[in-house]
């Protein structure tokens, strides 16, 4: 059915059951859609005919899906490209964004999503076409991860990389934060500059004020030269500042004026330094709790917190073990020159039933370990770290838990309940709801992404409970 509303879609793909899934829902949505298998006849199409828009996968047999966006921006400039994929990858989110793709949008699909980005992108002045001149190289980075929660991430770097904005990452210990910010940097327009990072948690509190801003000569006692402080090394690129909750009060007041005003004063000098610096800022910390309790300031918290970003623990996303484990063996072993290990399928289990409280850093170590440790070439449990082992022997066997339920349930029908059924997976549904909610940090949609569900299927369960 067509209506005024309705626009013209080129939908690309060589998988017919995705153009079928597609095809329904832009239908739905009222609009028309030509179909075609590979960029070659979408290319043909777009001579004979006018689109709105094109929706097309990266990977196709004969000219990739890139190769269509760079055709459209040479020559269709004001037609928004939807780039969509299975195989998500930092390198391939940031390029499909600084070469001028409207979105990026890594399958499995949410439905809601992709509707939701198929509007955005028909509504014409929000159409973004930046220009070839002032896209930055881009440069490989290892950001290992296949998840829906690191595709999330590669979508939110691609789309900051034209920008400087002040971005928060939150995150465990050793989920990565400070090679997230790193690549923000090296994906950034400041990528010729340099990137400094300091961590606020590592160096004494009385030292953070000289380290920052730097010292003349004979500031204080001890400062027997002139110092130049990370704000000034940072000039022009990227000053990263790890662990951000633990920065004395008074540092945070001096950060906020740098902030708002682009200068400050070295100690003891009376004369202004200016300085043009981009601010990603990281903690492992809950910094409102930390504002409620004084301890941080609630306007320079809203100053750094512009853009938001969360890096998942590795115990939910054990999906990307076996890849991350896969690289730091090869990058190690060549490291220390050593013959590769392998993991047996055991072994890999193993490491994905982990908790992994050191998170991607506890991985990359004991890959240290067992290229360095293990005896054999492909690594069984038993080669495992000491760690691991005593953590399989406390883990709960996975039959003990269903088969607590099953007996539960069969108790409770046999005593007369004849809701028990309905009861638990209700209660089943609320831990889940409950637990995915708190591993993204309370974002709805992040949870229903986790849940695999659409957005509004989350809210009219959170309704009900
Ligand atoms: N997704 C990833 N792919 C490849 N390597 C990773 C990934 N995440 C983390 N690492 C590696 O794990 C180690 C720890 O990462 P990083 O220092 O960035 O963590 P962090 O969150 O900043 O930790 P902390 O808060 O303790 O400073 C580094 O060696 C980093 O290269």
């Amino acid at each position: 059915m067509t209506n005024q509303h309705s626009k013209r879609l080129l939908l690309v793909d060589d998988d017919d059951s995705i153009r079928w899934v597609l095809n329904e829902l832009l239908q739905d949505m009222g609009h028309q859609v030509t179909q075609t298998s590979s960029a070659e006849s979408a290319i043909a199409l777009l001579e004979r005919q006018v689109f709105d828009l094109v929706m097309s996968d990266i990977r196709m047999s004969g000219k990739s899906g890139m190769e269509l966006l760079a055709k459209c921006q040479r020559d269709y400039p004001e037609l928004p490209v939807i780039i969509m994929t299975a195989h998500s990858d930092l390198e391939s989110a940031v390029g499909a964004y600084q070469s001028g793709a409207f979105e990026y949008l890594p399958k499995p699909f949410d439905l809601d999503e992709v509707s939701a980005t198929v509007e955005r992108a028909l509504t014409p002045k929000q159409v973004a076409t930046p220009s070839a001149d002032d896209t930055p190289p881009v440069k490989r980075f290892s950001i290992i991860g296949e998840s829906p929660a690191m595709q999330d991430l590669y979508r939110a770097i691609g789309r900051l990389s034209n920008s400087q904005v002040t971005v928060l990452l939150h995150g465990e210990s050793g989920t990565g934060k400070e090679l997230v910010a790193n690549a923000l940097h090296q994906h950034s327009p400041r990528n010729e500059q340099p990137f400094i990072a300091l961590n606020m948690a590592a160096i004494p509190k009385d030292l953070i004020e000289s380290e920052l801003f730097g010292h003349e000569k004979g500031a204080f006692t001890g400062a027997s030269g002139r110092y130049m402080g990370r704000f000034e090394q940072a000039d022009g690129g990227t000053l990263f500042l790890d662990e951000i909750g633990d920065m004395p009060l008074e540092t945070q007041t001096r950060l906020l004026r740098v902030l708002s005003e682009g200068a400050f004063y070295r100690i003891g000098s009376t004369q202004p330094t200016q300085v043009d610096v981009r601010i990603i800022a990281a903690t492992h910390q809950n910094l409102l709790d930390k504002v409620e309790k004084g301890e941080f300031r609630e306007d320079l918290y809203h100053r750094l917190n512009v853009i938001p970003l969360h890096l998942p623990p590795l115990r939910n996303r054990s999906g990307d073990i076996p890849l991350l484990s896969e690289f730091f063996l090869d990058k190690i072993s060549q490291e220390i020159d050593e013959p590769k290990k392998q993991l047996s399928e055991e072994a890999s289990k193993a490491l994905q039933n982990y908790q992994w409280p050191g998170n991607v850093r506890q991985l990359e170590n004991v890959c240290r370990w067992l290229t360095v440790m293990a005896n054999s070439q492909v690594i069984v449990p038993a080669d495992l770290p000491p760690e691991l082992q005593a953590a399989k022997n406390k883990e709960i066997p996975t039959v003990q838990w269903q088969n607590i339920l099953a007996n539960k349930l069969v108790n409770e029908y046999q005593k007369g309940d004849h809701e028990a059924f309905i009861k638990i997976q209700d209660e089943f549904e609320q831990i889940i709801i409950k637990t995915a909610l708190e591993t993204t940090m309370g974002k709805k949609a992040e949870a229903s992404k986790v849940l695999g569900w659409g957005r509004n299927t989350l809210t009219r369960k959170l309704k009900q409970s």
